[in-house]
């Protein structure tokens, strides 16, 4: 009987998720060889702890190649299709908070908001020639939220792996769409918010695969381990 859990190998989300996991009685310790991803539990037995990139656990928890695992919520609706169906929610953990927001440069002072931005979008293609270009990672949540939710058609996605907010700056984008906390990177490249609600308001979750293949005994494991969860959010 094993069920498998996967928290973030690196970054602010990982040591926070290790602390939920003590105050919930369950240990882990990452393996002496650092590089390893593998890690030692104590307090709950028939529990393996994996380190993974967080991007990695929300695209596990949808294959069903893990049980649970600790992630942002931004990354759970970006790399998931239709998550209420392969994923459950089982507890935001009060942690890794941010928001994916729209940000256009400081200068544009006529757009504020996501209506201002369509005007412009529309307008782009005669005034400059092409549409207008949306520096982002999060593909899925930035369609959905301009030509779903805004009925925005006028643009073009420009992938960005990194280091987004610079890409007004360096020319490569008009806009972008990333996750903030503090506002200081958008700050820092003269970039600003639209005043309507972000896209998403986003914290670290423990979240279940519901496309796991589980056998009994490991569905039982798999109810207890919420149930300690929930033992320690109401702690
Ligand atoms: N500035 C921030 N403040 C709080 N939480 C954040 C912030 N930036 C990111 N996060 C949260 O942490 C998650 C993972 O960020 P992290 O930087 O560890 O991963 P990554 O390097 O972007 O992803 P990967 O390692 O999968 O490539 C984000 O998706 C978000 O949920
Ligand atoms: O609103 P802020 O507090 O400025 O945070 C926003 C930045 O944090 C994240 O980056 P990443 O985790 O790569 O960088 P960081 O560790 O420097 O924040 C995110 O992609 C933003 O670039």
């Amino acid at each position: 009987m094993t069920i498998t859990l996967a928290i973030p190998s690196k970054g602010r989300l990982k040591d926070k998720a290790i602390e939920t996991l003590a105050e919930a009685g369950i240990r882990v310790e990452p393996a002496a060889d650092a590089r390893s991803y593998r890690t030692t539990v104590s307090g709950f037995d028939g529990l393996d702890v994996l380190l993974l990139s967080a991007s990695e656990i929300a695209r596990q928890l949808r294959d069903g190649a893990i049980d649970f695992g600790v992630t942002g919520e931004d990354l759970i609706r970006e790399s998931i299709p239709e998550p209420e169906t392969a994923v459950a929610i089982v507890a935001r953990l009060g942690f890794g908070h941010a928001d994916v927001i729209v940000a256009v440069p400081e200068a544009w002072v006529d757009v504020e908001t996501m209506d201002d931005l369509g005007d412009v979008a529309g307008a782009f293609r005669a005034k400059h020639g092409r549409r207008l270009r949306i520096a982002t990672k999060y593909w899925r949540l930035t369609q959905s939220h301009f030509t779903r939710n805004h009925g925005i058609q006028s643009y073009r996605i420009v992938e960005s792996l990194g280091a987004t907010e610079g890409a007004p700056a360096a020319g490569s984008a008009d806009v972008i769409v990333d996750i903030t906390s503090t506002g200081a990177t958008l700050k820092a490249n003269h970039l600003k918010v639209l005043s309507d609600a972000p896209i998403l308001r986003s914290e670290a979750c423990l979240v279940r695969s519901k496309t796991r293949r589980r056998c009994e005994e490991d569905g039982d494991l798999a109810d207890r381990f919420e149930t300690r969860f929930a033992e320690r959010t109401k702690a």
